[in-house]
């Protein structure tokens, strides 16, 4: 029988999408699921594609399938299932074979996952995926890290099954080890970002001008069409429209206002604050995750607190409707250049050399933040060599300059009538401080130099100095 070209394991949500997608490119491919049933029914329901489809009950049976060098997918749960799966795999793989972990793993688990494999004459790539299922199943948005001779054995394939943008592939080799990881570890803070944003201008529609579901579907529609434009926005006026079968009700509304989160978010906050960059956005959507998961306790502070008489948002719809538009993408322009300048610090405290105009371009289609936007920044990136920040570059200042007023009236408002805003609040904050030349960071200096004899600079000398405290200091 004909061999396969490349193999997968894992034949969940994301696996067996990318599994047909490979397929339909024309590509024979070899898959395993641990749960065997799974393996036998996803050939069953391949259709026109189970021809290319070759079913494997055991590793040897698949490493058996594929034509040496051997591409092997992994796409399982992160975490231990990956390091269960690469052991098993070293016992069947031989030299030369390449491991690609597509899955969502930790950077740090990449590294030490490219580490160990390095001795074995095995090849490992730590592959970031995204587009949800529908993504892998007609093109996702791919980042790559590994060595890039490794990514040249696997381009064709990979830039075949991948999003296209204007005809131009979203995949590309981003750098060596974690760095393909650590870019979609980024892109899903980013992603927590928008999606907190999104939530909170729904907040505002909802109870601050009281607006049902149906009301507020238009409106993101509208802005669908405008500078908003992108994926998220879309499927929020999706939602917001869809119906549930058992109710009758709109199905947001009976959805539990508890939001899940599997890591990506927090890791994209931790390395943040390990790198010193500040990603106050992202921080806020993370934290605002978290607390909404503390259902019950909120419920009785609601309760104890009671009806605080901060009333609803009144004034002309229209001009608020145009504010939160522009306040939306204000926020929105303020997490993406925080999430860049994090990618901007891992690279140089890792050595990647992230090509920044690259990963904007590849965020454009097939992930799940991808919109018209990502094209503007790609373009600004381009621009500008060694770029500090994407909000010093001169095409956002002038859409800052144009939007933050509206940021703040939407901020200032939300707080008036007690509207929770904490990632547009943050990113507003965050704007006000990058742009201040002289902060208030001086007072911090002199409290630390007064409990703790820390030590401050001044800004007419060299060197440190310590403060005139008295007998208090
Ligand atoms: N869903 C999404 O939108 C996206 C997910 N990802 C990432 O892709 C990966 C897969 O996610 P998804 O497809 O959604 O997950 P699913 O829950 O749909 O599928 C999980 C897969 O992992 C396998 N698995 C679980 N534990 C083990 C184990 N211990 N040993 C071997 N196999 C195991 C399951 O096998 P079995 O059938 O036997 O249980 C199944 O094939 C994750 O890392 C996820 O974070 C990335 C981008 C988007
Ligand atoms: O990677 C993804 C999208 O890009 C996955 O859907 C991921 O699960 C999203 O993160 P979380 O589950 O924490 O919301």
């Amino acid at each position: 029988m004909e061999q396969a070209e490349i193999g997968l394991i894992g034949l969940g949500t994301m696996g067996s999408n990318l599994a047909l997608n490979i397929a339909e490119k024309g590509h024979r491919i070899a898959v395993f699921n641990r749960t065997t049933s799974r393996t036998d029914a996803f050939k069953a329901n391949a259709g026109e594609l189970s021809d290319r489809i070759v079913p494997c009950h055991s590793l040897q049976e698949l490493a058996a399938a594929i034509r040496p060098p051997r591409p092997v997918i992994i796409m399982v749960l992160a975490g231990t299932p990956v390091d269960e799966q690469i052991a098993q795999l070293r016992e069947v793989l031989s030299a030369n074979d390449i491991i690609i972990d597509a899955g969502n793993a930790n950077f740090r688990d990449t590294i030490r996952r490219f580490k160990e494999l390095e001795s074995t004459g095995l090849t490992f790539i730590g592959m970031g995926v995204s587009g949800g299922e529908e993504g892998a199943r007609h093109g996702p948005s791919i980042m790559v890290g590994g060595t890039e001779e490794s990514y040249n054995r696997v381009e064709k394939v990979l830039t075949a099954i991948s999003a296209k943008y204007k005809g131009e592939a979203c995949s590309a080799w981003l750098g060596t080890d974690g760095a393909g990881h650590f870019v979609k570890t980024i892109h899903n803070g980013i992603e927590y970002a928008d999606m907190q944003m999104i939530a909170e201008i729904y907040g505002v529609l909802r109870d601050g001008l009281g607006l049902n579901p149906k009301e507020i579907a238009p409106v993101f529609d509208t802005w669908n069409t405008g500078r908003l434009n992108s994926y998220l926005i879309e499927i929020t006026a999706k939602v917001l429209n869809a119906d549930d079968p058992k109710t009758g009700k709109p199905v947001v509304e009976i959805i539990l206002d508890r939001a899940g989160q599997k890591g990506t978010g927090k890791w994209s906050v931790i390395e943040a604050q390990q790198l010193g960059i500040p990603a106050t956005a992202i921080e806020a959507a993370v934290a605002a995750r978290v607390l909404s998961s503390l259902k019950t306790e909120r419920e009785a502070a609601e309760k104890a607190y009671g009806d605080l008489g901060l009333g609803r948002i009144s004034g002309d719809k229209d001009a608020l409707l145009a504010d939160l538009e522009l306040a939306l993408f204000a926020g929105k322009v303020a997490a993406y250049a925080q999430g860049f300048a994090v990618m901007s610090g891992a690279s140089q405290q890792f050595g990647w050399d992230l090509p920044m105009p690259t990963i904007a371009k590849i965020w454009r289609a097939g992930c799940i933040i991808r919109s018209q936007f990502l094209d503007t920044i790609a373009e600004a990136f381009s621009a500008e060599d060694n770029v500090a920040n994407l909000l010093m570059t001169p095409a956002f200042i002038a859409m800052m300059k144009e939007a933050h007023p509206a940021l703040r009236r939407v901020v200032a408002r939300a707080a008036e009538a007690g509207l929770p805003v904490p990632a547009l609040s943050s990113a507003l904050a965050y704007f006000d401080a990058y742009r201040q030349g002289r902060g208030t960071s001086n007072l911090i200096q002199a409290q630390r130099d007064f409990f703790g004899a820390h030590g401050f600079e001044r800004i007419d000398a060299e060197g440190a100095f310590h403060g005139p405290w008295g007998s208090n200091g």
